[in-house]
Formats: C-alpha cells, sequence, structure tokens
C-alpha cells in the first residue's frame, strides 16, 4: 500500500531557526569512489549516508573495494576505505543516483571480467549514451544505450569526443576513474553547452589534490595522465544544495535560517544560492562560524577540496523581508537548485523566467514538466519553454504534489506548504536519495521557538 500523502506544514510565524546540514552527495561519492581506485587505505570523514550514498558504497563492495564505518553520528559516517582488485562478476544497482550511475561504470570496465547495472524503472530512461559510447571508443564492450547494460573490458583509453550537454556527470564520470586508464584520457565536448560545470570543477579539484594530473585550460577539453591515485584523509562538506528549501523558508515566512559550516570557497552548486537568494528579496550575511559540531576539523584537511578547515567556514544566514520578488534567471550551471527556485517563483509577487536548463529532462524525472504541473495543479500559472519555465504570480490552493519519486520535487511540495494551506506530498519518502531526514528537519526548523 503507498504510505499516505505527507500534509505540508503551513507556517504561522516567521521561522527563527539553524539547521545544520549532512554531507554533499556530490562530495561524498566522489570521495568514495577515488578512495576505492586510491593507491592505499584511505578515510572519508563526515560522509553522507543516504540512498545515493549507500548505493555508492553499496556498488564499490560489489567491485572489490572494502568501506568499514568507523564512526557514526547525525553529522554523518567516518568510512574506513580499503581498495582492492576490481572484480567482475558484480551485479551494480544504481537506483535512480547519476552519480552511480555515470560515475561506477568507468571504474568497473577495469574489473577482471564483466559487470551488469541497473536501476529504478525510470533511472532506465537517464541519458547515459554519451558516456557509454565513450567507454566503448576507449575500449570496452557495452551491450546497450541505457540501463540496464553489461560492462567488460579491457579499457586502454585515450582520446575520445562526446556532446555532455546533457549532463555533465559523463565528462566527470570518465575523469574520476582516468588515471587508472593506460593511456589515461582527453575528452573533447562537441554540442551545445555541457552544463553545471561547478561539479566538473569539483572532480577536477578532488582529482587534483589525490596528485592526479589534470590540464582544462582548453575549454570544452579535459586531459588527465595516467597516474596513481593517492589515498586521503577526506572531510565531507555539508550539503549546500540541500540547504536551498531550508534558506526558502526563510524568504517565504519573512524569517531567518541559519547554515552553520557553509564553506567560504567550495565547488557546490548551492554556494549560488547567496546570489539567488538575495535576487529575490532575502538578505545574506555570513558570520564567524559558531564552531558546531559539523564544523570539520581534521587538521590535515587545509587547502584540500571537499575539506574545509574550521576557519574556512562561517554560518550563512538568510532573512527574509517579507516580499519575495520574481528571478529571471540562467541555472545552467546550477541546474540541481531549479526545483526550489520554482517553488519560491510561485509564491512570488512578481513573474519570473528561468532559462539555460533544457538538461532538467533527463534528470530524476522531466522537472521542466514536473514543476509546471505541480505548481497548475495548485492553481499556479508555470509554463514549459524550451530550456526553462516561465513563472507568472497567482494565488494558489491546496491540493495534492507529486514527487514523481524525486527529492527537489517532493522538498518544494514542502516550500509551497509553507505558505499554501492544505498542500500534501505525495512521496515524501523519496528525499531519502539525498536527505533522509528531511522531514524531522523540516518540523525541528518549524518547531523552534
Ligand atoms: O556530478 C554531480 O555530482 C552532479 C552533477 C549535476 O548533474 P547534471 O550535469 O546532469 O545536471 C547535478 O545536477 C547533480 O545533482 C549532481
Ligand atoms: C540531478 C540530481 O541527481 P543525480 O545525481 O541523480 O543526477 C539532483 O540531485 O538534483
Amino acid at each position: 500500500m503507498p504510505a499516505p500523502h505527507w500534509p505540508a506544514p503551513t507556517a504561522t510565524t516567521p521561522v527563527t531557526a539553524t539547521v545544520a546540514l549532512p554531507g554533499s552527495k556530490s562530495v561524498t561519492n566522489r570521495a568514495l569512489l577515488l578512495a576505492a581506485l586510491a593507491d592505499g587505505p584511505g578515510t572519508v570523514r563526515r560522509a553522507l549516508r543516504s540512498r545515493d550514498a549507500d548505493l555508492m558504497a553499496t556498488a564499490l563492495r560489489a567491485l572489490g573495494t572494502t568501506l568499514e564505518a568507523t564512526d557514526e553520528s547525525a553529522a554523518g559516517v567516518d568510512w574506513q576505505v580499503t581498495p582492492g582488485p576490481v572484480r567482475g562478476g558484480a551485479s551494480i544497482d544504481a537506483g535512480l543516483a547519476g552519480t552511480v550511475m555515470r560515475f561506477v561504470p568507468p571504474m568497473a570496465a577495469l574489473a577482471d571480467g564483466p559487470v551488469f547495472f541497473d536501476g529504478d524503472p525510470h533511472a532506465r530512461k537517464r541519458p547515459m549514451g554519451p558516456i557509454l559510447d565513450a567507454l566503448r571508443a576507449l575500449g570496452a564492450r557495452v551491450d546497450n544505450d541505457a540501463l540496464p547494460f553489461t560492462i567488460s573490458g579491457p579499457l586502454t583509453g585515450g582520446e575520445v569526443t562526446l556532446d555532455a550537454s546533457g549532463s555533465s556527470q559523463f565528462v566527470s564520470g570518465l575523469l574520476l576513474t582516468a588515471a587508472r586508464f593506460e593511456k589515461g584520457i582527453t575528452i573533447r565536448h562537441v554540442g551545445p553547452p555541457v552544463p553545471s560545470q561547478p561539479h566538473i570543477e569539483m572532480t577536477v579539484q578532488m582529482l587534483r589534490a589525490a596528485g592526479v594530473t589534470v590540464d582544462d585550460s582548453e575549454r570544452d577539453v579535459w586531459r588527465v595522465l595516467p597516474g596513481p591515485i593517492a589515498a586521503r584523509d577526506m572531510t565531507v562538506e555539508p550539503d549546500l544544495s540541500n540547504a536551498a528549501p531550508f534558506l526558502a523558508a526563510a524568504l517565504v515566512t519573512g524569517g531567518t535560517v541559519t547554515i552553520p559550516s557553509w564553506p567560504l570557497h567550495t565547488t557546490q552548486a548551492g554556494d549560488a544560492l547567496r546570489g539567488l537568494l538575495t535576487t529575490m528579496g532575502a538578505t545574506v550575511t555570513r558570520s564567524p562560524a559558531t564552531g558546531d559540531s559539523t564544523t570539520p576539523a581534521s587538521p590535515d584537511a587545509i587547502d584540500q577540496p571537499g575539506v574545509p578547515a574550521p576557519s574556512d567556514t562561517t554560518d550563512l544566514v538568510v532573512t527574509g523581508s517579507g516580499a519575495l520578488t520574481g528571478i529571471d534567471a540562467d541555472l545552467r550551471d546550477v541546474g540541481e537548485l531549479t526545483p526550489t527556485i520554482a517553488a519560491l517563483a510561485a509564491l512570488a509577487t512578481t513573474p519570473s523566467r528561468i532559462r539555460g536548463v533544457s538538461h532538467l529532462r533527463g534528470h530524476e524525472t522531466d522537472r521542466l514538466a514536473a514543476l509546471a504541473t505541480e505548481i497548475n495543479r495548485l492553481g499556479g500559472d508555470a509554463e514549459e519553454t524550451e530550456d526553462g519555465l516561465n513563472i507568472r504570480p497567482r494565488p494558489l490552493h491546496g491540493g495534492t504534489f507529486h514527487s514523481y519519486d524525486d527529492h527537489r520535487m517532493a522538498t518544494a511540495g514542502a516550500v509551497i506548504g509553507l505558505a499554501v494551506p492544505g498542500v500534501e506530498v505525495e512521496n515524501i519518502a523519496t528525499t531519502a536519495k539525498t536527505l533522509p531526514e528531511f522531514v524531522q528537519m523540516w518540523t525541528a526548523m518549524l518547531d523552534t521557538p
């Protein structure tokens, strides 16, 4: 029997809360994979525990990596990771995780036998063609152009041209394992612009921190030299994209939300919230770190990407003025923020235009269609465009907000529910993809006196 819909709480007063976020999905899954490919045992501290992160851990174990949880708390899990020879014969469940379906196959092509990949029903619809073609061009055999597929090595590496306009993860996936290919890799992108550049920068920075030589000096070309990936001690930053719905609550209610341990320098897409929320009417400030329990404190972590030292973080404080204005924004680089920005736009007093995000049709669901449908179902005025959404002010009413098994759709429904009585989010449990504690954290935020 499906779980009952979740009655999204309506805020009756301005929220005033501090919300500590667990680790970044994107940093966690890169760190785990790099640790599994490294030249010795390493650690990944304060890693996210969520469906996507657990799928990555399970996939790496199936390929011969030993992962041992040495400490676990609300701040995350500390993994001791011991690489092993990459083992064939495995069956990998990618769930609906882009990071598993795009990052793990290049590693699987190093295995001593074939590796089978499948995922959720919708995962079979997510674009995979360009990365699977690239793996073929580099020497692997792959028997399909989407999930499910079986991949077999050996793979020698070398030069490859692909169209990564559908997902930056095609580039990141190849780069992460490339130092282990006999010839390394040269990737050339040809096609419309590659989205989510900060995520590629995250990949490049984390590789360099592990001693890998990466040349990204030419636009749309990435070169990785063959060589070892150094074993390290990494600490994961809080997930700034998952800060989005909580910070949005400050704007919707005219309140204040503080996120501790916000890195001063980061490649996370969520950092763009500072500018986006300011444009929509918020005041965004940084205040000295409170030294809360989520502040990464690993002394050898300084200057390593994904590893802010305590002095490299501040509290981020977002205060809503009560006024919520629309936005005209190109979100190509930060597409995963779109559902929250669209939810705010649906509550804004002036029109919004979101551009540059046609690749969102290949995310957990077709997010452009899903957002337009669900906002309009509540009486709103949202229209899909070729590469985004136009959203105009119109009073909303209660009703069911469908999540389409998409964590960020579910949290967008929660944001709208703050201002609109009677919103019920279908399948709120899908937030477990990256934030299993979402409902408790949302309730605690609203209950803070
Ligand atoms: O590499 C990553 O960790 C991610 C890259 C982006 O993918 P796309 O480039 O497919 O949007 C982003 O939207 C996704 O949530 C995480
Ligand atoms: C697009 C997203 O996820 P994935 O890593 O599955 O692509 C997302 O989290 O918004």
